[in-house]
């Protein structure tokens, strides 16, 4: 494989001019969502500071021992400490649950630092808090493009907001340089910052790999399966991985939208036609990721297709 190109993904802007000319920023982003799955979205000034805020935390974080690490409350996987795979071994993450809500993520705060650590949880709330308008806005522009904005309540409250801490080690000679193994999203949206080093990349519908370079000041939004089958696969839900080179840690943090647990995700009927025969039949996101873990799961090529496909 020669030098890897950069794809240029699609800047959307979301500050006021997405207030502006709502339409036509609500068309480009059903379009980039349908071509790649994803886009790089800025909006004012902030991102810069918001991302750069929380590369202390972070630190702060990935720097106590393991056996503290582990005081992480939740038992869901993506949700507490995670590292030491031996097919990543790169890659470590925390996940914080609900981390739109002070109290929640004082509470994750408070089990991993007992004297507190008040900055850790005003700079992670802050960061969820501004991410979840993006979502939302985002979410609003998908189902007014898709005709069927009368679900957007219900979507939006059949979902919760998990922010994940990631840290990439520097690849020592003899390992892989890999960080992340290929893989799409499971949950409804993912809202990703580099904040330090590059190494995100993405696949594009014909298979060819991509670095994204997104600049300090914007994120990349991207679709999950659990959105690709509610809107009926009209939405790419896009592989990716990250390559690490250089000899800097890379730090990354994301806001996931993730479907409540109970909810039943199922392709309004609107979405449905001849021309667009339901893909899948109706999941709950708990039991499509205990799929993933299985054995089965981890082999499927498309664990959605082989999960629920019709
Ligand atoms: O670290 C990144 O940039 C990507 C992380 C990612 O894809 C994930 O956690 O699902
Ligand atoms: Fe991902």
């Amino acid at each position: 494989m020669g030098s890897m190109a950069e794809l240029k993904l699609p800047v959307i802007d979301f500050s006021s001019r997405a207030q502006l000319e709502w339409t036509a920023v609500r068309d480009e982003v059903k379009r980039a969502l349908e071509t790649y799955g994803c886009f790089e979205t800025r909006f004012e000034k902030v991102p810069v500071e918001l991302q750069k805020s929380t590369l202390g935390p972070a630190q702060d974080l990935f720097d106590l021992p393991l056996q503290t690490k582990l005081r992480s409350i939740s038992t869901k996987p993506y949700h507490r400490y995670f590292g030491q795979c031996p097919t990543v071994p790169l890659f470590k993450s925390m996940g914080i649950d609900n981390a739109d809500m002070y109290e929640k993520v004082d509470r994750f705060t408070t089990a991993i630092w007992p004297k507190g650590h008040p900055n850790f949880s005003k700079t992670m709330q802050a960061f969820s808090e501004k991410l979840s308008e993006v979502d939302k806005t985002t979410r609003r522009m998908i189902s007014e493009s898709l005709g069927v904005e009368k679900y957007l309540d219900e979507h939006i409250n059949s979902s919760n907001y998990l922010v994940r801490l990631l840290k990439y080690a520097v690849p020592q000679a003899t390992d892989t340089k890999l960080g992340l193994t290929s893989h799409t999203d499971k949950n409804f949206l993912t809202i990703l910052g580099q904040i330090e080093a590059d190494g995100l990349q993405v696949q594009s519908k014909d298979g060819e790999w991509f670095n994204v370079q997104p600049s300090m000041n914007s994120f990349i939004v991207m679709i999950g399966d659990s959105l690709h089958a509610w809107v009926n696969g009209r939405l790419h839900s896009l592989h990716h991985r990250v390559m690490m080179s250089g000899n800097k840690a890379r730090y990354s943090v994301g806001l996931f939208t993730v479907p409540k647990c109970g909810y039943i995700i199922k392709a309004p009927d609107e979405l449905v036609d001849e021309e667009h025969p339901v893909l899948f039949k109706p999941f709950d996101h708990g039991e499509l990721l205990k799929f993933y873990y299985t054995e089965a799961g981890q082999r499927a090529e498309s664990v959605l297709k082989t999960y629920c496909g019709v």
